[in-house]
């Protein structure tokens, strides 16, 4: 190996959070080398967010189009994953060709390797020593960017079938497969109700296919607010999606039109595929964090997230450890890119030496976008009651609200309120709704800047809005 430039920084990692970070001080003028084994954007743009949306903007105007019998006469819905396959491919992706984003962020000064990174402890004058590819570079800061992978759940016989294939083609995908996709599969196993498991069910039972949700835990979503999975169980059974909560499975093999499950109470499932969206693993195992002094292992013997202080420098043993810094889903503070970028932000400030962009994460807001969406800021009601807090719980239905009731067929959801009573406001939200995200920046703004429950009962709300299911549900909290 030979020994080349040192940099200001190295980060390891360009996903949304690692790029936008090294873009930023790049053009700060700082001299920034940026290592990643695979496309610059990371999971979001290539196997995440931007196509898995593509694949529900299809599907939501699917079942727009079969409400037309019930709202406005008759229309024949003839689905065809084509349009969405060629738009992940063309727009999206462009075949999952990184050259763009290379080339964005070169012209602003960054240096750009690709190769894994591995750090080798740090030199005589303390700099940091990372191996990339065929190269040893030297950076007198780290910041460790590097995302999170598909979790495997050690099932019987399923990284055996997982490994027998791979691509499109193979029986067993991740969110990495599924995104290929070229048609939607005539039936589709989903491992695990959360996110991606949630939304890619419905994408594709939209599409066509006959999917089977198995869920190990009592119930899908289950970070949201209970109501929340009850109601999306509710209309993923009027879809015809087969949810099975609170069952764990034993086995996975080849059978059926493709794979098999044999689940712990001894059922069987089938489907044309398997898609295995059951959490993620951090990747830390391979990076060298041990050469300076970071111990990622937790006591279960797996990786696990980097702790860091408001400014993302990384924590060891309650102490910061100079020069190393970790963003995005590592960190285990949200797995949303929208974390990962507001992370880079506050880590960009904190760097150059400008005021602090640190907000808190009490605000923090997410959304899944299965139809009705699932907004949430904040606490569910459990976690604010295990907190000690003087709760007041208020709701609306959707239904009852005049712009949700004149939105008719597709109008399933509420709004509910997680107030602290001794302080006046709101410390937790959940919006399920049509477009349920949007309505959800309203309460983002209360959480976050903790507006006072009494302004928030007093102000103008526009008639006939889905948000103003809000009011009601502020003046419920009683
Ligand atoms: C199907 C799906 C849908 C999603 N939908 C949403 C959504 O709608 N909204 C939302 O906010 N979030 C969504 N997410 C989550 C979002 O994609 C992540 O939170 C986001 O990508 C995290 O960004 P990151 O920068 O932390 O890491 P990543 O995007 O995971 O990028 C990490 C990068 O590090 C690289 N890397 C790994 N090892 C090394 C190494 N040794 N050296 C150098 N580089 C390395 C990887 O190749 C990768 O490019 C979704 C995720 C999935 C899988
Ligand atoms: N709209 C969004 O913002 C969005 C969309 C997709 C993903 N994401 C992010 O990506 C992360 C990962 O998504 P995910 O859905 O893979 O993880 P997740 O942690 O959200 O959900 C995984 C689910 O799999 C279940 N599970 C685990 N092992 C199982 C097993 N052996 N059998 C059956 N069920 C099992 C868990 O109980 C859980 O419900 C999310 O937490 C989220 O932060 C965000």
């Amino acid at each position: 190996m030979t020994q080349t430039a040192t940099f200001d920084v190295i980060v390891l990692g360009l996903g949304p959070g690692g790029e936008e970070l090294a873009g930023q001080l790049a053009t700060a003028g700082w001299s920034v080398l940026g290592v990643d084994p695979a496309l610059v954007g990371g999971e979001c743009p290539y196997f995440g967010c931007i196509p898995s949306k593509m694949i529900l903007r299809g599907a939501e105007v699917l079942a727009e189009a079969r409400r037309v019998d019930a709202l406005a006469g008759h229309a024949e819905v003839a689905p065809d994953f084509t349009p969405v396959a060629d738009r992940i491919r063309d727009e999206a992706t462009d075949d999952w060709d990184d050259r763009v984003a290379v080339e964005r962020l070169e012209g602003k000064g960054a240096t750009f390797v690709r190769g894994a990174g591995r750090l080798s402890g740090r030199d005589e004058q303390g700099r940091f020593v990372v191996a990339a590819g065929e190269r040893t570079f030297t950076g007198r800061r780290v910041v460790v960017a590097t995302g999170t992978a598909p979790a495997i759940p050690p099932i019987d016989g399923l990284a055996e079938l997982r490994a027998s294939s791979d691509g499109t083609d193979a029986l067993v995908w991740t969110n990495r497969e599924v995104v290929k996709a070229r048609t939607a599969p005539s039936s589709l196993v989903v491992l695990g109700g959360g996110a991606i498991g949630c939304e890619l069910a419905q994408g594709f039972a939209r599409f066509g296919s006959r999917v089977t949700v198995v869920e190990a835990a009592p119930r899908i979503l289950g970070p949201e607010e209970p109501e929340a999975s009850v109601t999306i169980a509710e209309v993923f059974a009027r879809e015809g999606i087969e949810v099975r909560q609170g069952v764990g499975v034993r086995r996975v093999s080849a059978g059926g039109d493709g794979v098999e499950l044999t689940l712990a109470d001894g059922s069987t499932v089938t489907g044309a595929k398997l898609l295995v969206s059951a959490g993620r693993r951090p990747n830390l195992a391979e990076l060298g964090l041990d050469t300076i002094g970071l111990d990622t292992v937790g006591l279960d013997g797996s990786a696990r997230s980097l702790e860091v202080d408001e400014h993302l420098q990384v924590q060891h043993d309650g102490a910061p450890v100079a020069d190393v810094y970790a963003l995005g889903d590592i960190t285990g503070r949200g797995a949303f890119t929208h974390v990962a970028v507001w992370q880079a932000r506050v880590l960009l400030a904190h760097l150059l030496g400008q005021p602090s962009q640190f907000g808190g994460y009490h605000g923090l807001a997410w959304v899944t976008f299965t139809d009705p969406e699932v907004g949430r800021v904040g606490l569910s009601e459990q976690q604010a009651r295990e907190r000690g807090l003087n709760v007041r719980v208020g709701s609306e239905p959707m239904p009852a609200n005049s712009r949700g009731w004149i939105h008719g067929p597709g109008n399933d959801g509420f709004v509910k309120l997680v107030a602290d009573a001794d302080r006046g406001v709101l410390v937790g939200a959940t919006v399920v709704a049509p477009n349920g995200g949007e309505i959800l920046g309203l309460l983002t703004v209360a959480v976050h800047a903790e507006v006072p429950v009494h302004t928030l009962a007093t102000m103008h709300y526009a008639f006939p809005t889905m948000h103003r299911a809000v009011l009601d549900a502020v003046r419920a909290l009683g």
